[in-house]
């Protein structure tokens, strides 16, 4: 498997000064900005768009801005995040009408693509198109809100895609996003993630570094 990556929500950032909590969780060890789009529409909560994504790269930010779309309709917005800077962009399949359709304009666009799968959604939507992804995210809670408990039937579906994926001989990123802590991280790793985005469980402590210097040991024993 390939290197474990975290990837902080900045859901749980401190929004008033934004550009210097992103870099210092990058600082701090983390490895790609979990940028969350939300449209009070596909979810019930209302976020960022393109243009905070382009004000980071403006002030500065290197990292990999990895943009989580959590919208319906998705297409339209994927330009607009490619030119604002977007590494890679993930949607829901239930958000678009038209699958391949959608992931084709991500890779276009020159980013990494991706697909977004709720607790509930089924794995057949990665039937047919696992040629074209660069990234599986499994969400662990129900979209729209951080801080939410880790859903436990996650860790079956994670054992699944791992499957999947080794199966397909493709190189997908397997990512996983809600409720990942300290305490389970390494549960979610054994399960078969390689990629994990946590909000609260880094933005909440005073010490970023320590948080996620405590992940990577965590990691570091699945790993071992
Ligand atoms: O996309 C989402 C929520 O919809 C996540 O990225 C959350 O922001 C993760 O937050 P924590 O559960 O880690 O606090």
């Amino acid at each position: 498997m390939r290197p474990f990556l975290i990837a902080p929500s900045i859901l749980s950032a401190d929004f008033a000064r934004l550009g210097e909590d992103v870099d210092a969780v990058l600082n701090a060890g983390a490895d790609v900005v979990h940028f969350d789009v939300m449209d009070n529409h596909y979810v019930p909560n209302l976020t960022i768009g393109p243009m905070v994504c382009k004000a980071l790269r403006d002030y500065g930010v290197t990292a990999d801005i990895d943009v989580h779309l959590m919208v319906k309709p998705v297409d339209s917005l994927i330009p607009d995040f490619a030119k604002a800077g977007a590494s890679i962009i993930t949607f829901h399949p239930e958000a678009t009408e038209h699958l391949d359709r959608s992931l084709q304009l991500i890779k276009e666009s020159g980013c990494k693509a991706g697909l977004v799968l709720n607790p509930g959604t089924p794995l057949h939507c990665l039937d047919h198109v696992m040629d074209k992804l660069d990234v599986i995210l499994l969400m662990s809670v129900n979209p729209g809100f951080g801080g939410q408990s880790f859903i436990p039937s996650t860790l079956s579906k994670l054992r699944q895609v791992r499957k999947l994926i080794d199966d397909s001989g493709y190189d997908i990123r397997l990512q996983v996003d809600g409720g990942v802590k300290v305490d389970n991280i390494a549960e979610i790793a054994a399960a078969g993630a390689d990629m994990f985005v946590a909000g609260s469980a880094i933005f909440n402590q005073p010490d970023y570094k320590v948080v996620i210097d405590q992940m990577r040991a965590e990691l570091a024993s699945v790993e071992a």
